[in-house]
């Protein structure tokens, strides 16, 4: 049996402020992996309460929308993840801001909103980690870039580092990087999806019934992520013991060629770093 290394516990309370896709990946992987009471998590969001009780039922979290209780939860917590989308992240950071203390760190999991915009909303130097995390963190196989202000200090790093060690893989990278990476592992899940969606609408044209048609699908793409990871050899070189020449792959491979398939995926994950450059100048324009 595999056995996942020991990961270590935290023992903060977290606030995750806003309670969408992402904050619950993160927490479902840490209360999968049993490094986090459930009852240090409490998650909030703007006004439904109807998706904090099917959080608080689904994983033992608290969660709230008592305006009372918010506040008093951002004003304690040591560790506070702000998961809200970009076009809601200044009002929040403003409203933030005068709550918190200066020992209390803040977690941003949020598209191209920079440290100095961060700060500057909050009107504090607090210290900050800008992460950029992706939803397979639900099941611990999350990718996470990292990087930190100079405001955060040792433990603080640690604490940063426990909470997506346990949901992943981590990289900690300058933050001028951010958006390439969120190019890469931020978003590529979805890349990953689009492909399957295409494998698995090929194979329904071809006459395999859906369901096979899926099973096949995600074996292959989880059967050629493992080999990549577990030979240790490059993606092209895998790719050339599939590819006989002349023969069918060969053949399926110049018809991705004729799409510029290579350049269009470097394409998409510039345009994505550009997007994410995008919604952060958004956001440093609300310091004016
Ligand atoms: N979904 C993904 O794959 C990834 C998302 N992100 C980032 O995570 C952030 C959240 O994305 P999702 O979870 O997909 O969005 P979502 O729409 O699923 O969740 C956003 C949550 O924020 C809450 N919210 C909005 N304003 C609020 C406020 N003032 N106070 C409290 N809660 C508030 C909403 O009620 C909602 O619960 C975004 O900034 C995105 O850039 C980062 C990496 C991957
Ligand atoms: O699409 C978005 O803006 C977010 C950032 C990375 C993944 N989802």
């Amino acid at each position: 049996m595999c056995q996942q290394p020991a990961i270590p516990l935290i023992n903060h309370n977290i606030v995750f402020y806003g309670a969408g896709s992402m904050a619950e990946a993160i927490v479902r992987g840490m209360i999968a992996r049993n490094v986090v009471e459930s009852g240090k998590i409490t998650m909030l969001n703007r006004s439904s309460n109807e998706r904090l009780a099917e959080l608080r039922s689904r994983y033992g979290v608290l969660g709230t929308n008592a305006p009372e209780q918010k506040t008093e939860a951002l004003r304690t917590a040591p560790v506070i993840v702000l998961a809200m989308k970009p076009k809601d992240a200044a009002e929040a950071l403003r409203t933030l801001g005068p709550l918190l203390s200066p020992d209390q760190l803040v977690i941003s999991v949020i598209a191209g909103l920079t440290i100095r915009t961060m700060q500057g909303l909050l009107g504090t130097p607090q210290p900050i980690v800008r992460s950029m995390p992706n939803t397979s963190s639900s099941i611990g196989l999350g990718a996470t870039g990292i990087a930190f202000s100079k405001e955060v200090g040792e433990e603080s790093r640690r604490t940063a580092l426990n909470i997506f060690e346990a949901v992943g893989l981590t990289a900690v990278i300058d933050e001028e990087r951010m958006e390439t990476l969120t190019g890469i592992s931020g978003s590529g899940p979805a890349y990953i999806y689009y492909m399957m969606e295409a494998m698995i609408a090929a194979g329904i044209r071809g006459g395999l019934p859906l369901e096979q048609s899926r099973e096949l699908t995600v074996q292959t793409v989880l059967g050629a992520a493992r080999m990549v990871q577990q030979t240790g050899e490059e993606p092209a070189s895998l790719r050339k013991k599939v590819t006989s020449p002349n023969g069918s792959t060969q053949a399926a491979i110049e018809v991705l060629e004729r799409g510029d398939f290579f350049e269009t995926v470097i394409a998409a994950v510039n345009r994505c770093a550009e997007r994410s450059r995008e919604m952060g100048s958004a956001l440093e324009n609300e310091l004016r």
